[in-house]
């Protein structure tokens, strides 16, 4: 059995995680009072008692949080993005590549990327390292998603009783290209600049697409959207929680719409390639709170742990 404590266990992420924890067999949760879940002499005691600890905490808190703990054997997995892009932290996607288990399973440190980097990173990065897009590619990355995205603060504007009317219809953000999430995507994904991100946040509480356009003259050759797909297929066979739909039509509602809310309450990253010859679309679409945070941190966890994988996962 192993000890663990959550951070922000009271916030979005947090409330999640031990939503997860709950009902994993493997671990016994330490549970701080929400009266005390700021003051630092609790906290610190508890994570220094823990063999993991997540932090589920604004970036600033979060990296406050790391020189609380003072013995060598607590383990951190952080959800923020304080320490994404930081070669001491490994970063939480275990299907990044053939050793990334491995240097998940090996480190002390883990942080879990953000919803809409774990999506786009999924569909950019094994075609970049297969020389199917080029690294100097311009990639554009546009984003939906609802709004638990944004914490417990935006979640009570979006339900509160008197709310703006504005909050009614879908709201793009960060479009100054400074959105934090930019250099993870960069790194993690393979490109040699900064890809453009259009975020839109809208009124249901949560599920993530992204859309990926991809000109096929601007490739490093021509592929057709079925070699594409039988690429990423190839290359996530055997992932649990990652899946390359097998045609244009998978996927899609009876009449052909998008149901962006379609993994919800799993861990599960759903893969699509679209469009024709000319015009590819990659799309990848998963729970902002499951693969796109609370679902995978629990995956890293397991993997840390060396138990099965989806333990406690679906
Ligand atoms: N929501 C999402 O879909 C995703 C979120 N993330 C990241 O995860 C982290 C947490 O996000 P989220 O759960 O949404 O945020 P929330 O705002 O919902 O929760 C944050 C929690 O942290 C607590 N907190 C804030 N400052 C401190 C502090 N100094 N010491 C102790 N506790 C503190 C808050 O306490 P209080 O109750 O007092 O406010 C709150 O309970 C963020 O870095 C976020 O960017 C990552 C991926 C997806
Ligand atoms: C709707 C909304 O605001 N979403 C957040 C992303 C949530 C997330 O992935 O958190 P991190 O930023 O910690 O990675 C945003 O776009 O900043």
């Amino acid at each position: 059995m192993y000890c663990v404590y959550v951070d922000g266990q009271y916030g979005t992420t947090g409330l999640k995680i031990k939503d997860y924890l709950s009902k994993h067999q493997n671990v016994q949760i330490l549970t701080i009072d929400y009266e005390k879940r700021r003051d630092p002499e609790t906290r610190k005691k508890y994570m220094n008692e823990a063999d993991i600890v997540f932090l589920c905490l604004p970036d600033q808190a979060a990296k406050e949080a790391v020189k609380l703990i003072e013995n060598s054997e607590t383990r951190i997995i952080d959800a923020s993005s304080a320490h994404r892009i930081d070669d001491d932290w490994a970063y939480g996607i275990p299907e990044l590549g053939p050793t990334q288990r491995d240097r998940i399973k090996n480190s002390k440190r883990v942080s879990v990327p953000g919803c809409h980097a774990t999506a786009a990173i999924l569909a950019l990065s094994p075609l970049v390292k297969g020389g199917i897009v080029p690294k100097n590619y311009p990639a554009a990355i546009f984003s939906v998603t609802g709004y638990s995205g944004g914490g417990k603060d935006v979640i009570a504007k979006y339900e509160s009783g008197n709310r703006d009317r504005h909050l009614d219809i879908p709201r793009h953000y960060a479009l100054s290209q400074n959105h934090k999430h930019l250099p993870e995507i960069q790194k993690y994904a393979g490109l040699d600049d900064k890809p453009m991100l259009i975020p839109v946040i809208c009124d249901y509480y949560k599920g993530l697409a992204v859309s990926i356009p991809l000109f096929s003259n601007k490739l490093a050759k021509d592929h057709s959207p079925e070699e594409i797909r039988h690429f990423l297929a190839n290359y996530y066979s055997g992932e649990p929680f990652v899946n390359v739909m097998p045609n244009e039509t998978e996927g899609f509602l009876e009449d052909g719409s998008f149901d962006i809310t379609a993994c919800n309450d799993t861990n599960r990253a759903e893969l699509f390639v679209l469009g024709n010859d000319d015009r590819i679309m990659l799309m990848t679409r998963l729970d902002n709170l499951g693969k796109g945070a609370s679902g995978a941190a629990i995956q890293c966890m397991n993997i840390m742990l060396e138990i099965p994988e989806q333990t406690g996962l679906v």
